[in-house]
């Protein structure tokens, strides 16, 4: 299906803001201090999940100020679409996992199937450790495993489907300088 501009332009000036970019920033600020506080010393190697962890992954990284390296995976299941699917990985690591710590940077923790797939497959590969940071923890009661959340969460939020700060709605509004929830969704 193809979308028409109007049609996104009313999306986004129909959602409600569920978290301003100062909202954002300062729950930024406070995971990077607990990262630093634990990983500092670990020498992790950090992953963005494409697409949706770039902007979350590069507002937390310079203020990771210790020796780590940076690197990206892009495991999907949504396709541009509101209801997730299979897991399907446009791009597996390529760099060793063996007996080091690894930080997952991603936008958010839905259900979790593929924050979960991705600590099964890095596990499989030989990390000593996976760490997993995200910027947001949809509230509900579906997650892929019972009580299932990330080692750093920034912020809660509610069980509708949201876009920005990373997150898209169709494709468009990773851009937005705030998170959104859709109208009606
Ligand atoms: O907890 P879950 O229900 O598994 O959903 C969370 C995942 O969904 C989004 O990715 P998506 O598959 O939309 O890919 P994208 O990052 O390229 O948008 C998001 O970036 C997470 O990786
Ligand atoms: N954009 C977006 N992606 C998601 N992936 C899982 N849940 C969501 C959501 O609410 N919004």
């Amino acid at each position: 299906m193809s979308l028409d501009m109007e049609t996104i332009q009313q999306v986004r000036a129909e959602a409600d803001c569920l978290y301003t970019k100062a909202e954002l920033d300062t729950a930024i600020n406070r995971l990077a201090s607990e990262i630093t506080n634990e990983l500092a010393d670990k020498n992790p190697i950090a992953f963005c999940v494409m697409n949706g962890g770039l902007i979350f992954a590069g507002q937390l990284l310079p203020q990771l100020d210790f020796p780590l390296e940076v690197s990206y995976l892009h495991a999907t299941r949504y396709l541009n679409e509101t209801n997730g699917g299979e897991l399907f990985w446009k791009a597996k690591p390529e760099i060793s996992f063996i007996d080091r710590d690894i930080l997952i940077i991603d936008d958010i923790l839905d259900e979790g199937h593929t924050l979960s797939a991705i600590i099964q497959y890095c596990q499989h590969a030989g990390a000593n450790a996976v760490y997993t940071a995200v910027l947001i923890d949809k509230d509900h009661n579906r997650k892929a495993i019972p009580g299932f959340s990330a080692n750093y969460t920034g912020l809660k939020c509610a069980d509708r489907f949201i876009f920005g700060y990373g997150m898209d709605y169709k494709g468009y509004w990773r851009n937005a300088p705030g998170i959104f929830a859709v109208k009606g969704l």
